[in-house]
């Protein structure tokens, strides 16, 4: 089940500790960010999310150091994840092995993280235009489905004045204020 806290934006810690500033968030108050979740016991559970949603495509990630040529790749695909950014679609993740944290920006207060561990069974929707970003937790391994509308896509926006000012960024920062 999600464990979902504001971080304690502690930078000199290695960020797949797991940052826990002590303040813990329920799933409404999450829903009130956009984010929704849902838990799933069986990937039959995902199909329907998927049809409900008219995803058609997915695809089986599965990082750990493992899956990389060597410790650099390894690590640039971490630093690559955590970069915060946002997605002009959905981003749905449903977490199949291991454990992976989800950062999500906190409308109210800006500088503030929102952390979402995530172990098997969780599934997370990511509304379009939430900066966000993905790592590992100390125990180094997620192996995770990524439900897709049609091709595989997975086009990351990084932060910047150009991605606020993007349609996508406006629609999802006046959408959270009216709630
Ligand atoms: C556990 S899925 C890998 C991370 C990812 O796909 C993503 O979009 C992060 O924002
Ligand atoms: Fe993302």
């Amino acid at each position: 089940m999600v464990k979902v806290y504001v971080h304690d934006n502690k930078s000199s810690i290695d960020y797949r500790e797991s940052h826990n500033s002590g303040t813990e968030l329920s799933l409404d108050e999450l829903a009130k960010l956009g984010v929704i979740y849902k838990y799933c016991a069986t990937e039959a559970e995902v199909d329907e999310i998927a049809k409900e949603r008219q995803y058609r495509n997915r695809d089986v990630v599965d990082i750990h150091q493992g899956s990389f040529k060597n410790e650099t790749d390894f690590n640039e695909k971490l630093a690559m994840f955590y970069k915060e950014h946002l997605h002009e679609d959905e981003e749905i993740r449903y977490c199949l092995e291991g454990t992976g944290y989800f950062d999500v920006r906190d409308a109210s207060t800006p500088e503030n993280w929102v952390r979402c561990r995530v172990e098997p069974g969780d599934l997370l929707i990511l509304p379009p235009g939430i900066y966000h970003r993905f790592t590992l937790t100390s125990g180094n391994h997620i192996k995770a489905l990524r439900l897709f509308k049609d091709e595989p896509k997975w086009q990351a926006i990084n932060r910047s004045t150009q991605a606020d000012a993007l349609p996508v960024r406006k629609d999802y920062v006046s959408r959270i204020n009216q709630y």
